[in-house]
């Protein structure tokens, strides 16, 4: 029986690696458009619940883990920006203000699941609009939900979080590892 981390997340791979050593990885084919929910952390948890079950479906005997992010201002999800000016809308929303960062947990064996969702309350300073026009041309923003990593430069705009901090990167740690323990 082997433990899989079905994402391409580089941040999850290193998180994950917290919690359980020996792990393979296997990604998704998974349209995230495709799938909806009532609110923006549902929407996280089916996510994560699609990403393992399309890998679980091929591995019965495995256990099975997926995740997903998603950004919360207002009421409005933010996932990862399609392009410049959609990474400068996200970061605009989010300057001085509170958003919510949800992350859904899924680890599925065969036919059983079991999936939650942890959510952490994150503070923004007021960001210079020159500071966030540089930010935009860097690659950083591309591949993360809400166009910003925590892990990165957005830490210096960081005012305060309330929650779990991996849980901003991707990986709730702490509950993953205690969902997970259910399974072994
Ligand atoms: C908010 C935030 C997100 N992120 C990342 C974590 C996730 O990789 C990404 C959200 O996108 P996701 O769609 O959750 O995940 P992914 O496409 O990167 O990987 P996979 O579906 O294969 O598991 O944003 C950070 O690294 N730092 C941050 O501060």
């Amino acid at each position: 029986m082997a433990l899989i981390l079905a994402s391409g997340s580089p941040r999850r791979r290193e998180l994950m690696a917290l919690i359980a050593p020996d792990y393979t990885v296997m990604t998704s084919d998974v349209d995230e458009s495709k799938i909806a929910a009532d609110t923006p952390a549902h929407l996280a948890q089916a996510l994560a619940t699609a990403k393992a079950r399309a890998v679980a479906a091929s591995h019965p005997e495995d256990i099975v883990c997926g995740f997903d992010t998603v950004v919360e201002c207002d009421g409005e999800v933010f996932g990862k920006p399609h392009d410049e000016a959609d990474a400068l809308r996200m970061l605009r929303a989010l300057s001085g203000c509170t958003h919510k960062v949800h992350t859904g947990v899924c680890i599925c064996r065969g036919t059983r699941a079991a999936a939650t969702v942890e959510t952490t309350l994150v503070t923004f300073s007021s960001i210079e609009e020159e500071d966030l026009l540089a930010y935009v041309r860097t690659p950083e923003p591309y591949d993360k939900a809400g166009a910003y990593a925590i892990q990165g430069h957005a830490a210096l705009w960081c005012v305060g979080i309330a929650g779990c901090y991996y849980n901003i990167m991707g990986l709730p740690v702490h509950r993953a590892a205690q969902l997970l323990r259910a399974f072994r």
